[in-house]
């Protein structure tokens, strides 16, 4: 099997054991705990996943299903390891209190909402270092937007650590960040609305809110200016005129 040739699916693979060590380290794995990996790849997380507790994991990569299915044989006869083969955008997850992964980069976007929308205790997720800043920018900032928003109405993420690129294979363009999420609901409003109006906001960030929503409140700031809280108002006083 010709594991180095593959490139599609985002994968550059983890090659330092010590930065495995530390994601493992930080999901704080307690014996009883349920973890979901994403795209285990060739398995260096799920290996070290697998010593702790039970482990779900969702692999879109037929090849790599193949060999994760020798490699781990008897944690999944012992039921231990629970490999789904297929693309984590379109499968149901599974009842999980813990995710780990490293995210293939090209889906972190709509993968990033997927996962917030399931209840757990912590997540230590490999992202793109571009895309990691975008999830803790503050208002007023460049990459201050609606993945900065939804993430504050979902939990609390932290950059842990930089990752330099020449920890993967193939070496990839960018370098990466750690990241923990911690979940955590914040109720501001119905949470489709809160999303159609936030997408739409920032569709045109560089406009005051009042061209885009007619009289509302703080409507001569731009969206990027205004805090999480901030926009939770506009939302909420913009829809309730709209009905
Ligand atoms: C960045 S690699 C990480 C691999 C491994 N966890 C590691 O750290 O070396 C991303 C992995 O996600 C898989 N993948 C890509 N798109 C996926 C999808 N939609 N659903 C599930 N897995 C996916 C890739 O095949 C690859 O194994």
């Amino acid at each position: 099997m010709h594991l180095e040739l593959m490139s599609r699916y985002s994968q550059n693979f983890l090659i330092n054991p010590k930065i495995a060590d530390y994601i493992v380290k930080e999901a704080e794995i307690k014996p009883n705990d349920i973890v979901l990996e994403i795209g285990p790849g060739k398995g260096i997380l799920t290996g070290k996943l697998l010593e702790k507790c039970e482990v779900y994991a969702i692999e879109i990569d037929k090849t790599l299903c193949e060999y994760l299915n020798i490699i781990f044989q008897d944690d999944i006869k012992d039921g231990r390891l629970h490999l789904i083969c297929g693309d984590a955008l379109k499968v149901n997850f599974p009842k999980f209190n813990k995710i780990v992964a490293n995210i293939p980069y090209h889906i972190s976007s709509p993968l990033l909402f997927k996962i917030l929308e399931y209840e757990f205790e912590r997540g230590i997720l490999m992202l793109q270092y571009e895309f990691a800043e975008r999830l803790v920018a503050k208002p007023g900032s460049k990459r201050y937007g609606r993945l900065s928003v939804m993430m504050y109405y979902n939990g609390e993420a932290r950059i842990l650590k930089r990752v330099k690129r020449g920890n993967f294979r193939p070496v990839p363009r960018v370098d990466s960040a750690i990241v923990k999420i911690t979940k955590k609901d914040r109720f501001c409003y119905d949470k489709d609305k809160l999303n159609e109006f936030v997408r739409k906001l920032f569709e045109q960030r560089r406009k005051k809110i009042r061209n885009i929503l007619g009289e509302v409140p703080y409507g001569d700031r731009r969206v990027e200016e205004l805090s999480p809280e901030e926009i939770c108002e506009v939302v909420q006083y913009a829809d309730r005129i709209r009905n």
